[in-house]
């Protein structure tokens, strides 16, 4: 259905009759197009007179379409990041031409960037070693574009309610805090509330609740100051700002359901913060015009800069690992890669290293304090290792793609994305890929550590590539090198090389560590 030669106005154009019957959502497809300046207020309002959605979609189509290629990109754009609402479900109706396929066939300049950079790469590498280009392409895909499309003081303006998604430890609440620091230090006299509830495992929201226990149950006043506040808060609700993170579930708690509902606070501003898991089921809940942003982590600017100033010269040694710079695009892996780098006195390994990212992810996703974290880790072994086998397996089928896990494991959810797969025009299966592709390494690694048997088979299938081992310490100290090479290494197995050497990194470590 692509055609890479296509203009983004010819392909607007080609699917503009099934875009005039199946765009949805329209408020936001008009916020988005006026935000990105492609539509005036002038002419979102006119769309929006006219008298029913149909002839709203065709405005909105000759319009852009009217304005060019620039206009039909961001057009492309917006529908790309918001096809879960503006194209719905495909329906029976869609069957013939499915709008999400088409829309995952557009190639995005980013794309186009990375395939500069990627022919870049194969022309200075091609001698050295082909598949190495692959590789720094793979791994470069993991971060985010540059382009910061709204930031924490853009949202404090927005009077929308505003749904922050983002994967696990990519920095949602971050956000939050960030707009609630910048509340806090204003300047303006005038009496408003910003209220932060932290929602994860949060029992103490009961369905039973009523407002005054959600608002002053954490927050307690004497019960006089509690009615004054109260009443003040009814009569100017406005003035109320309330943020939800970290929402699983809307039902299980009915006063949270009736404010995002805006049944109760009906002018109140809402901030919710979820995971792409939970986002479908707190949709439903939301009204119409809500503002959906997504939180994609570090760039590779801000990589240089989180890092550099942690670091300082020490940094080098992270944005010259292209497997490490490339992790730190998650925040709470770049906190860990931080904190291991620094503490010179006792220098980890890079095993070491992802040890401690994964006990920091098992800790805050589970609110365990640290005393208790080691006896956490043994009630949850069993999950722990089916997640190291189901890496474990997807590493042997080169795939990244896991299967085998059920999604009641909350345990083990800070590691990995969700990935829905269509099956047929009518059935989608969804399954989990790991943050970074070296976490399903590490993970493959820990169960071999198990099963120590199957080690050999392992180390036998890597003798046939390139077989480098690198047990250095986040300081590069002790370096070991094992090599046996037989060149060139066909592209499908450069995975498998990869893997290879990570596992093997594991099993040394073992070994060194009796
Ligand atoms: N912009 C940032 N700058 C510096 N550190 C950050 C930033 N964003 C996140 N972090 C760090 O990353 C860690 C994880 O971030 P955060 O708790 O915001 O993630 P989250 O998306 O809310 O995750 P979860 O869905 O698991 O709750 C935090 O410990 C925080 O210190």
């Amino acid at each position: 259905m692509a055609c890479t030669g296509q203009s983004a106005s010819q392909y607007v154009e080609g699917a503009r009759r099934h875009l005039v019957n199946g765009l949805q959502s329209l408020s936001i497809i008009l916020e988005n197009l006026f935000q990105q300046e492609v539509l005036c207020e002038e002419e979102v309002s006119k769309i929006q007179a006219e008298k029913d959605d149909f002839d709203k979609r065709r405005q909105i189509l000759d319009k852009v379409i009217k304005k060019g290629d620039g206009a039909c990109y961001e057009f492309l754009r917006i529908i790309d990041k918001t096809r879960q609402r503006t194209l719905g479900k495909p329906s029976l109706e869609n069957v013939g031409f499915d709008l999400h396929y088409w829309i995952s066939c557009y190639p995005f300049r980013e794309d186009t960037k990375m395939d500069n950079k990627y022919l870049q790469g194969m022309v200075n590498l091609y001698f050295i070693l082909c598949v190495m280009t692959v590789l720094i392409y793979e791994l470069r895909t993991y971060l985010p574009e540059e382009k910061v499309q709204i930031s924490p003081s853009d949202l404090m303006k927005k009077n929308n309610t505003i749904l922050l998604v983002g994967k696990s430890g990519i920095g949602k609440t971050a956000v939050a805090h960030e707009m609630w620091r910048q509340w806090a230090e204003r300047h303006d006299t005038e009496l408003d509330y910003m209220l932060y509830f932290d929602m994860r495992g949060a029992s103490h929201f009961t369905t039973a609740m009523k407002l005054q226990d959600l608002l002053f149950n954490e927050f307690s006043q004497s019960d006089e100051d509690r009615d004054e506040v109260l009443r003040d808060i009814m009569k100017n609700s406005e003035k109320v700002t309330m943020i939800f993170d970290g929402v699983s579930d809307l039902h299980s708690s009915s006063v949270v359901q009736r404010l995002v509902k805006k049944d109760l606070l009906p002018d109140a501003k809402i901030i919710i913060t979820c995971r792409p898991d939970d986002e479908e089921d707190i949709e439903d809940d939301l009204p119409e015009n809500f503002l959906r942003v997504e939180v994609k982590g570090f760039s590779e600017q801000t990589i240089r800069t989180y890092l550099s100033e942690n670091l300082g010269e020490e940094h080098k040694q992270v944005v010259n690992n292209l497997e490490l710079f490339t992790l730190c695009h998650v925040p709470m892996y770049a906190l860990m890669v931080v904190v291991c780098f620094s503490s010179k006195t006792q220098p980890c390994t890079i095993t070491e290293l992802y040890i401690n990212i994964v006990r920091f992810c098992l800790q805050k996703n589970s609110k365990t304090r640290e005393r208790f974290l080691n006896s956490y880790i043994k009630t949850e072994g069993e999950k722990i290792l089916a997640l190291a086998k189901a890496a474990f397996d997807a590493t042997e089928r080169k795939s990244v793609i896991l299967t085998g896990l059920g999604c009641e494991d909350t345990c083990v959810c800070p590691f990995l994305k969700t990935l829905n797969i269509k099956v047929a025009p009518t059935d989608t299966e969804t399954t989990s890929a790991f943050l970074h592709y070296t976490m399903q390494e590490f993970f493959a690694a820990l169960w071999l550590l198990k099963n120590p048997r199957q080690m050999k088979d392992v180390l036998q299938s890597c003798e046939e590539y390139l077989f480098e081992v690198d047990c250095s310490d986040t300081l590069g100290r002790n370096r070991w090198c094992f090599s046996g090479t037989k060149t060139p290494l066909p592209l499908s197995a450069s995975n498998h090389c990869r893997n290879s050497i990570t596992l093997a990194k594991a099993c040394i470590c073992f070994e060194t560590n009796g």
